[in-house]
């Protein structure tokens, strides 16, 4: 949620006017701050969770589910129940406890779209191991709460995205109709966008100052029926409404693509972030430039969105298509034209993954950075004067390169330095898959990293294993002073290769060979459990790093080896869901035969090295001992992605027609599934029981698959 102030939003061409003067303020603020707070020491290890929602209308006897726009009404209801003391939302503890004693009520907040919301708990987790089995709890709090607050037939539900959001149509309650001077979409009217100042104006001064609408084009999957050529049959090209119409009939649609155009497409998706108190600034830099390589992995590994406006997708996360929804750039930044009005060629969207490394750790090679890293110059000599060192100033020069998009003319009257309004409005605009957060203004809590990459899961089981696995991986890079510097570019590549369909099983990614200094005791003590190779500090940056699978960075290569040969899970799965391609189209790509022998730890073996070496206790243990399977076993692909499970289910659908069509009917039942798996989940009544395979204890169905998508965990 970024920052959401109040006052008179600018039109782009007035905004445009006002963005040199918000960035030399937003500066000053920073530097002001920076000065304050950069010998800050000792802050607690804090850390954070958000779960963003969908709010969807469902009931049994209604053949149509749609998104429910109450945001705004349920937020209020969740706001005058000072409480939030609704029975029944209090679901044991994984040990059978039922103490949730460490919190306070969570915090809900809104979000982009008007049928979301957003939870995070009463406070910031602490230290503690045992805090670590509250995280599911109070994420199941958090859902029933919600619920509570909400209509009998709506539900707070963790799919990245609704699958039928802008299909022709009926898909919001209540109904407008399309197209709206905000968002000029032929697809989703203005009023899917909350209608907090913010969010309008952001969608309209992107479109504004890019010159056209945003173009987010989605690779359509293409199954035994599709018709190909494709050409998205929900595309009106007749239409007049607004001069950005014409963009269908220039081009923006190309064939074989899911059409979008509207920035609802990608911020009205769904995420899970982390975001942790560093000790101090030192830390937080470490912490920041060691998770980044990371992200890529995890965001394959929670991949969760393979459907997009009624139509399965070939990609199978929502990153780029949030990055294109928000791509602000003019012709002149893509290189389309030449540059004559703006300052540079800009490579990369607001939102997409971080461009530089920000520590002044000596391990950091200058070979890990981008050479042509777009900075503005003047703004860097500003941090450079007012005392930052060179990487920092660096990293902010880069992030300043952006227009403000949202500023508000009563902001503009005079620069106030007890604030970081200004530094906070560039800082909250650039969507990285990291974010690296100086403390507020008055300096009360610590220098803050944002882990951003995540998508959402469809239970909280599985959101706080992924929110629990990130947080002992933090200690275990603490602890272990881990290294996993690639160069950045490199990163990049690996965010794409993130996208491909089942790329957690079928695609390779970039990552460090050896990740400590010197060999380590294995946890048996015996054996090294590192790389066989020794550092290379000074050899070729490329002898640092290779290709390997997710298998093999989670579980290791030991591991992987022992699971790689039997088939991924998918083998045993309808001969109707749609193939996982295990042919070779790219170097990234996994080959069977192609196994390399050099060993690779895994970070599970680590963080379970890390858990040994700790006092936790065995009921601790063993709760954590079932996030870390569920992480296991999704990277060795003996269970599914949530991509995965929605693909077989749409698959095995009998209105599915194998031609990449998800009807109303397939939506509704799928909505129905992940309702009652939420149901199932909060009435801690496990997956097993009602939600398992075949008949459910209540006597109703289970939910197909489930199974292959949670185990046997509950
Ligand atoms: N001192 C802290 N240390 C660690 N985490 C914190 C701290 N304070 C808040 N958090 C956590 O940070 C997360 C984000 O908090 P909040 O919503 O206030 O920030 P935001 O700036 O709106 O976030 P975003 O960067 O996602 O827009 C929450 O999970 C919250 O619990
Ligand atoms: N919902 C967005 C993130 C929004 C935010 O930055 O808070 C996502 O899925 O990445
Ligand atoms: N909620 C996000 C995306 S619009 C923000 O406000 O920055």
């Amino acid at each position: 949620m970024g920052l959401l102030a109040l006052g008179t939003a600018l039109d782009w061409p007035e905004a445009k006017k006002q963005a040199h003067l918000v960035r030399s303020w937003g500066i000053k603020q920073l530097l002001e701050i920076w000065n304050k707070a950069k010998g800050k020491e000792r802050d607690a290890m804090l850390w954070g969770d958000e779960v963003e929602y969908l709010v969807v209308t469902y009931s049994k006897d209604d053949p149509k589910v749609l998104l429910s726009l109450r945001q705004a009404d349920i937020l209020k209801a969740l706001e005058n129940d000072t409480a939030l003391s609704k029975a029944g939302c209090a679901p044991p503890l994984p040990d059978g406890s039922n103490s949730h004693t460490s919190q306070p009520p969570p915090v809900f907040h809104p979000e982009f779209g008007r049928f979301m919301l957003e939870a995070t708990p009463g406070k910031p987790w602490g230290i503690e191991f045992k805090e670590l089995l509250e995280v599911e709890p109070n994420m199941r709090l958090r859902r029933c709460i919600a619920k509570a607050h909400m209509l009998s037939n709506e539900y707070p539900i963790t799919l990245t995205t609704f699958p039928r959001l802008g299909s022709p149509g009926v898909f919001t309650d209540p109904y407008y109709p399309v197209s709206g001077p905000k968002l000029r979409s032929q697809f989703v009217p203005d009023e899917i966008a909350n209608p907090h100042i913010r969010f309008p104006t952001l969608a309209a001064n992107i479109r504004s100052r890019r010159g056209r609408k945003v173009q987010v084009n989605v690779p359509v999957f293409k199954d035994e029926k599709t018709p190909w050529p494709w050409k998205d049959p929900t595309v009106n090209y007749d239409l007049h409404n607004w001069p950005e119409d014409d963009d269908v009939r220039n081009g923006a649609a190309p064939e074989n693509f899911i059409h979008m155009d509207a920035m609802a497409f990608g911020m009205g998706s769904c995420c899970l972030q982390i975001t942790f108190q560093a000790k101090n600034l030192t830390e937080g830099r470490q912490m920041y430039d060691q998770l980044s390589p990371l992200g890529p992995i995890l965001l394959a590994l929670t991949a969760a969105t393979p459907v997009y406006k009624g139509f399965l997708a070939d990609t199978d996360v929502r990153w780029n298509q949030i990055s294109k929804a928000v791509d602000d750039r003019t012709p002149e930044e893509l290189g389309e034209k030449p540059l004559v009005n703006d300052r540079w060629r800009i490579p990369k969207s607001r939102y997409a993954s971080n461009s530089t490394y920000i520590s002044e750790d000596p391990r950091l090679r200058p070979e890990y950075l981008d050479p042509d890293l777009v900075i503005d110059e003047s703004i860097k000599q500003q941090l450079l004067d007012g005392g930052m060192d060179d990487r920092l100033a660096t990293h902010f020069a880069h992030l300043f390169i952006r227009d403000p998009i949202v500023i508000f003319s009563e902001d503009l009257k005079e620069l106030d330095l007890s604030k970081t309004d200004h530094f906070e409005n560039i800082q909250s605009t650039n969507w990285q898959h990291m974010r690296f957060k100086p403390p507020p203004a008055d300096n009360s809590i610590g220098w803050r990293v944002e882990f951003r990459p995540m998508e959402i899961q469809i239970t909280d089981f599985e959101n706080a294993a992924f929110a629990v696995f990130i947080v002992l991986i933090t200690r275990v890079i603490l602890s272990f002073d881990l290294n996993f510097y690639i160069p950045i570019k490199k990163v990049d590549e690996n965010m794409e290769t993130a996208h491909a369909r089942d790329a957690v099983l079928t695609r390779k990614f970039y990552f460090r060979r050896n990740l400590f200094p010197t060999a380590r005791p294995s946890r048996s003590g015996s054996s090294t459990p590192v790389a066989s190779r020794p550092p290379t500090p000074t050899g070729p940056v490329e002898d640092e790093y290779r290709l390997m699978s997710v298998n093999e960075i989670i579980n290791g290569t030991a591991y992987a080896k022992a699971t790689s040969s039997s088939p991924p899970s998918s083998s045993s799965s309808s001969s109707s869901s749609p193939p996982l391609k295990r042919r070779k189209t790219s170097s990234s790509e996994v080959e069977d035969n192609e196994e390399e022998d050099e060993e690779f730890p895994g970070l599970i073996p680590l963080v379970e090295s890390y858990l040994d070496s700790v006092n936790v206790d065995v009921a601790t243990r063993c709760q954590l001992a079932t996030y870390l399977d569920l992480i296991r076993k999704r990277a060795s692909g003996e269970l599914w992605t949530a991509a995965r499970w929605i693909r077989h289910f749409v698959a095995r659908h009998p209105e599915y027609k194998r031609d990449s069509v998800v009807g109303e009917g397939i939506t509704r039942d799928l909505v129905a599934a992940v309702v009652r798996i939420g149901e199932c989940e909060v009435n801690g009544r496990g997956f097993r029981g009602v939600c398992g395979a075949g008949e459910g204890e209540d006597g109703e169905e289970g939910v197909e698959g489930v199974e292959r998508l949670l185990g046997g965990f509950r």
